[in-house]
């Protein structure tokens, strides 16, 4: 799904009542529908709400919420400033309103005094993606009021205060969330922790919009949604044996840390690779026939890798576990120097490669490193918030030819050419030492069965982030552990096969 700025959302709606043949009215009145629906299909228990609209096309959505919620028979209050200039559709939806007996438009100001049933649910359509400058005066009274009070709240397309595409100023006053109905596609703001944390969830309502807008409006941000993984997933052929599928290989590992490699090798085995290795230190030897019988050990050393002898052929993730032990380092740095294929590169190998900026060099164009945000800010830098760190993240994956995978709540996968995908798979739950090593075996065993790094990076990602929700669907997100996300895998591709596959296949 490809992320647009406020400006091309602006002419996907131009471009779609143009090409429909209907007015900004009429759309309207779909997004409205659509989040009646919403509303009705989630709270019909729920019978009070109390939405507030403003000038825009924003509020011009919330009156014409609250219309078709009246009219199903729910108790609907409004709050509105009266002397404001609406835009046209909101004029209409406002008037429209007024005209029924039973539903009453309050000021603003006449909130503070209100009694709000218990159960009332605060809608908020003051603004959308019109915003054009932080909220004050009024405007941020009414926010900061609704946003002390005690119920389920709800925006309209984004939270007021939010723009759609830009990091938010640090006292911005914006609306908080419990959840966003927003219209057809995800906005970048949505995505990144210090923006995203007033959406609360995200349900991303079609309205229809034009498709053939969507197709031919250049994106280089996009979220992986099942239609690219259902593009992307190569289902196994019947008539192939083990070594269609590549060999993998987990370096990692260190005296104490070997339980990093058990999670890194039982992933990349649950993930698919024909045949898998372990390049690791005799220390773990016992631990890991046992724990991963399928894989074959290689020893790299006593208590630390100090020697890289790799199978011939095969594809190496690096760094789980692995310390950053003088020797280690130096043999990672020789390996470098004479390795000429794409590697995923994680942890401890990544800490290494920032001791020194010219080691970054020495990494073999098209690979993939993992790196969280302290991570990336050792290798690269410190950058302000996340906006300015993906932007640091582009900048570098093009300076050195290799994809990033900057995990975070929304983990961003950056390609060489500058694209972004944006995962939104993945939990609260994740956030635990050993998910990491996790995504480093996908990673890696999907490279080894020939899926292109940009695709094995994506996949990957997906499905990491699924695996953890199937865990925290069956444990928790406290509970659940990342050796419950691997277990998940096998789940993850029954779902492919059933769910996605059929709906996405051409073929
Ligand atoms: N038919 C369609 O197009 C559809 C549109 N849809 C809906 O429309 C929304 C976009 O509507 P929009 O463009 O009218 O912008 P919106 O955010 O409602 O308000 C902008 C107003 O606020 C003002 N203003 C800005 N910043 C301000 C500030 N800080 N403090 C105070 N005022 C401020 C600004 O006026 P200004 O003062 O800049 O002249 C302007 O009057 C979109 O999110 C979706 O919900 C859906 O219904 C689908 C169909
Ligand atoms: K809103």
């Amino acid at each position: 799904m490809k992320i647009f700025t406020s400006d091309q959302i602006k002419k996907w709606d131009e471009f779609t009542m143009r090409s429909n043949g209907i007015s900004s009215l009429e759309l309207m009145e779909r997004a409205a529908h659509s989040c009646a629906k919403w509303f009705v299909q989630n709270y019909f228990e729920i019978n009070s709400f109390a939405i507030f609209c403003g000038a825009g096309n924003n509020g011009g959505d919330g009156f014409a919420i609250a219309r078709l919620l009246y009219k199903k028979g729910f108790e609907v209050i409004l709050f509105a400033d009266e002397s404001q200039v609406y835009s046209e559709s909101a004029a209409i939806n406002q008037k429209k309103c007024k005209d029924i007996s039973g539903l009453e438009i309050l000021k603003f100001e006449n909130a503070n005094n209100f009694i709000f049933k218990e159960n009332t649910i605060i809608v908020d359509a003051l603004f959308g993606i019109g915003l054009n400058r932080p909220i004050q005066g009024k405007f941020a009274h009414l926010i900061q009021f609704l946003n002390d009070l005690n119920h389920l709240k709800i925006s309209i397309d984004i939270p007021s205060g939010l723009m759609a595409d830009e990091m938010i100023a640090d006292q911005a006053v914006v609306f908080k969330a419990n959840d966003t109905l927003t219209f057809q596609s995800w906005k970048k703001s949505m995505l990144h922790p210090e923006t995203g944390i007033y959406c609360g969830n995200i349900h991303v309502r079609d309205i229809s919009l034009s498709e053939e807008f969507n197709s031919l409006e250049p994106s280089n941000e996009l979220v992986i949604d099942e239609k690219i993984i259902g593009e992307i997933y190569q289902p196994r052929n019947e008539f192939s044996h083990k070594g269609t599928y590549g060999k993998a290989t987990v370096v990692a590992g260190s005296y104490g840390k070997i339980g990093a490699v058990v999670l890194a090798t039982k992933a990349a085995l649950k993930s698919g690779s024909g045949l898998t290795f372990i390049l690791a230190p005799k220390c773990g030897y016992e631990i890991l026939q046992i724990s991963c019988p399928e894989a074959m050990f290689i020893s790299g050393g006593e208590n630390e890798v100090v020697n890289f002898s790799i199978e011939e052929n095969s594809t190496l993730g690096i760094g789980p576990g692995l310390g950053t032990h003088s020797d280690t380092e130096k043999s990672f740095l020789n390996f470098l120097k004479t390795c000429k294929n794409p590697l995923v590169i994680d942890a401890d190998a990544l800490n290494i490669l920032s001791k020194n900026p010219d080691y970054l060099k020495l990494i073999p164009k098209s690979s993939i490193i993992t790196p969280h945000p302290k991570e990336f800010a050792r290798l690269f830098g410190p950058t302000e918030n996340s906006f300015a760190r993906l932007d640091l993240a582009r900048e570098k994956a093009h300076e050195l030819q290799i994809y990033i995978v900057l995990k975070d709540h929304h983990t961003q996968v950056i390609t060489p050419d500058n694209r972004v995908f944006y995962n939104i798979t993945g939990n609260s739950g994740m956030a635990k030492g050993g998910s990491g090593d996790a995504l480093l075996g996908i990673i890696t065993s999907l490279l080894a069965q020939s899926y292109s790094p940009e695709n094995a990076a994506i996949f990957g990602a997906w499905l990491h982030g699924k695996a953890g929700d199937f865990a925290a669907e069956e444990f928790s997100k406290e509970a659940m552990l990342p050796s419950d996300l691997i277990d998940q895998i096998g789940n993850v591709f029954k779902y492919l096969n059933k769910k996605v596959l059929p709906k996405n296949r051409k073929d």
